[in-house]
């Protein structure tokens, strides 16, 4: 399979790092990026082929993934409208629905369909993702699996047959490496209160979300359960948690993941007016 990326930023670099450690050859991916220093950062780090704009070679591909801001995405498909044959196109943008991509990505009167919505995350860059996926209902299974295994490269896939629930995805898991990484800040700032320099208390923090995070990925038992176990009748666990019951955590941390979510449904409603 051949893949063109538009855009070579951070996701882009991730997904060509996990594909090209999957196996994937350098040979059979290519750039479309803007910045010069971009493009010499993507061909010394991967020695894939970069250029600055979609030329012949770079759209001869199986796959186009489009990884440029929601923002840029209009101007960037521009020189493309109605210069694709039959090529999957990807799409990782928050926000942005599949029919305004089929529209700015097609011939007049003819919106281009063979388009699949993706929402990976940032651990992807250590192959530890997990991506949400929509295909249009045009697109056959063998579009679905090309997807998915360009996906796969960089963690874990879960499909949606309700492009809305994209939205979802990006606020839950699209964000959530965010809230997890503040989460571990204010657990490391609670270390430093407590008396533990900064390295200590960053070292007690990451690992205590790596070990319940992988202890919650290998137990059957439902995180419900696991923090069960944790917290002794009368004890320290207890003590935090009604605290944090008090302050109404849980339920604002719900509030904020929809809160995502519609920011997501904005920026789609925004952008895909025009
Ligand atoms: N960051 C995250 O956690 C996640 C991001 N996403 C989505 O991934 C997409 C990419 O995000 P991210 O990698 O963080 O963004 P980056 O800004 O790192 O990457 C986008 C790249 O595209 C380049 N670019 C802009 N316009 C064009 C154009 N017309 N042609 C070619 N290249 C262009 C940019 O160049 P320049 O810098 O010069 O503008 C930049 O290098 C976004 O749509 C985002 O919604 C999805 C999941 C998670
Ligand atoms: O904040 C954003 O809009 C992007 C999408 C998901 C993660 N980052």
């Amino acid at each position: 399979m051949n893949i063109t990326f538009l855009g070579g930023g951070n996701m882009a670099s991730a997904l060509i790092g996990g594909l090209l450690e999957r196996g994937f050859a350098a040979a059979g991916i290519q750039v479309i990026e803007l910045g010069a220093e971009g493009r010499e950062r993507l061909t010394a780090r991967f020695g894939v082929r970069a250029v600055a704009a979609a030329d012949a070679t770079a759209l001869a591909c199986d796959a186009l993934v489009l990884a440029v801001k929601p923002q840029q995405m209009k101007a960037a498909l521009a020189p493309l409208a109605g210069r694709l044959s039959n090529q999957l196109v990807i799409s990782i943008a928050a926000g942005l629905r599949l029919a305004d991509l089929g529209r700015w990505l097609g011939a007049p009167g003819a919106p281009y369909t063979r388009l699949v919505r993706c929402m990976p995350n940032t651990p992807a860059l250590i192959g530890a993702g997990v991506t949400g996926l929509y295909a249009d209902p045009s697109v056959d299974a063998a579009g679905r699996a090309a997807a998915g295994r360009i996906l796969a490269a960089v963690g874990s896939t879960v499909w949606t047959d309700d492009e809305e629930q994209m939205d979802a995805v990006t606020a839950i898991s699209g964000s959530g490496p965010a809230y997890v990484f503040h989460f571990i800040e204010a657990l490391e700032a609670a270390g430093r209160a407590l008396g533990f320099d900064e390295a200590g208390a960053r070292r007690l923090a990451i690992d205590t979300v790596l070990g319940a995070a992988r202890l919650a990925a290998g137990s059957e038992d439902a995180p419900a359960v696991l923090r069960q176990n944790v917290t002794s009748k009368g004890g320290t666990t207890e003590a935090a948690l009604a605290s944090l019951a008090a302050a109404g955590w849980h339920d604002e941390l719900v509030t904020a993941v929809h809160a995502a979510a519609a920011r997501g449904r904005a920026l789609g409603a925004e952008l895909g007016r025009d």
